[in-house]
């Protein structure tokens, strides 16, 4: 068994889905001949040939509209676009064709389609480089938005997101593109497109994470054991649809409830994950769900990103608030 960097099992999601599927088609700018701004495509235009990896201008409306067509006409489409701050242009298309086609058509188009964009801060680029707006995607009907954390779960959901015959929204945290290396099977098992992954056990309070700050998470998580306090990490790995009933069934037992993200701190995913849990499951806490998450300011330049990012003590401090502060 291979051990691959989440980026390398990215490059082996694609790789695989291409060989096993001719309706399966890449494209963005510079994914062919070179392999991509971060190398996530790299080989495949040399072995699918150009007919399959596609190079296309510098317009990410372009690619938006070009991946609807495509979808709608039975090909299987996975757009890369160089950094999420730049889907913007794209907007139109992936928000009013793309997400609401099936709805529109009552069910007779479907476009099974991946737009995968590398996002998150603290790889010391500008702003537009580096924030975190799955929210935005997420609030959109129509739309699914997966998020990996690791190089298993990136293989397993790239595959996952190819198959499924919904628009996904594939966004892959840059930070960790290359800081570990896991074994992963090439085996073409994908994994759940709507469940939560348990990383680690807990009885005293509940950290739900995605992304890179999954990372921050675990180590907190463990840091926490060694001063007595249980911690369970969940992963969502799927922000949309949320696995809401694997965070309730954790907070059930827990009783506390702490959601960390790199995304600013209001009117984000932590938010609804907040709202449900109070709606579905007040009466099981112990004390008010914490957040540690970024602040609502653009994203800053590197120079100040330090001051931005979430480090494992933040995550300490907040958990030790919520546990002093349990009924
Ligand atoms: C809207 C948008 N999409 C993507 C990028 C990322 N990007 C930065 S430079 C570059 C390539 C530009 O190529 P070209 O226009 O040929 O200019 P040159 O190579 O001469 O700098 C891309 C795609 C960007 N800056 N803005």
């Amino acid at each position: 068994m291979a051990k691959v960097t989440l980026l390398e099992a990215v490059n082996m999601a694609l790789h695989h889905e291409m060989a096993a599927d001719e309706n399966v088609v890449c494209l963005g700018e510079d994914i062919g001949t070179n392999g991509g701004v971060f190398r996530a495509t790299v080989g495949l235009k040399d072995k699918f040939g150009f007919k399959r990896v596609m190079d296309t201008p510098l317009a990410e409306g372009l690619i938006g509209g070009l991946t609807v067509g495509m979808a709608s006409q039975g090909l299987r489409p996975v757009a890369e676009f160089q950094f999420q701050g730049f889907i913007f242009p794209a907007m139109e298309q992936i928000i009013c064709q793309a997400a609401r086609m099936r709805s529109r058509t009552r069910g007779r188009i479907t476009l099974p389609l991946v737009y995968r964009a590398p996002f998150g801060g603290f790889i010391h680029a500008p702003e537009h480089h580096s924030e975190s707006v799955e929210a935005l995607f997420a609030h959109i009907p129509g739309l699914r938005v997966v998020i990996p954390s690791s190089p298993a779960r990136a293989y397993g959901l790239l595959l996952a997101a190819i198959r499924s015959n919904d628009p996904v929204m594939f966004f892959e945290p840059k930070r960790i593109y290359r800081t570990v290396k896991h074994e992963v099977q090439d085996n073409g098992q994908a994994l759940p497109l709507d469940v939560a992954f348990i990383l680690r056990q807990g009885a005293d309070i509940t950290l739900v994470s995605w992304g890179a700050s999954v990372n921050e998470t675990l180590v907190a998580a463990e840091q926490l054991a060694e001063q007595g306090i249980s911690a369970e990490v969940i992963d969502l790995a799927t922000i949309k649809p949320l696995d809401i009933d694997t965070i309730l069934k954790s907070v059930r037992k827990t009783g506390r409830l702490c959601i960390v993200h790199e995304a600013a701190k209001s009117f984000g995913v932590g938010a609804e994950i907040a709202a449900q849990v109070a709606e579905k499951a007040l009466w099981d806490l112990k004390a008010p769900i914490a957040r540690v998450t970024g602040y609502d300011v653009t994203m800053p330049y590197y120079q100040n990103e330090k001051y931005y990012q979430i480090h494992p003590e933040d995550i300490l401090l907040e958990v030790k608030n919520v546990m002093e502060h349990s009924a």
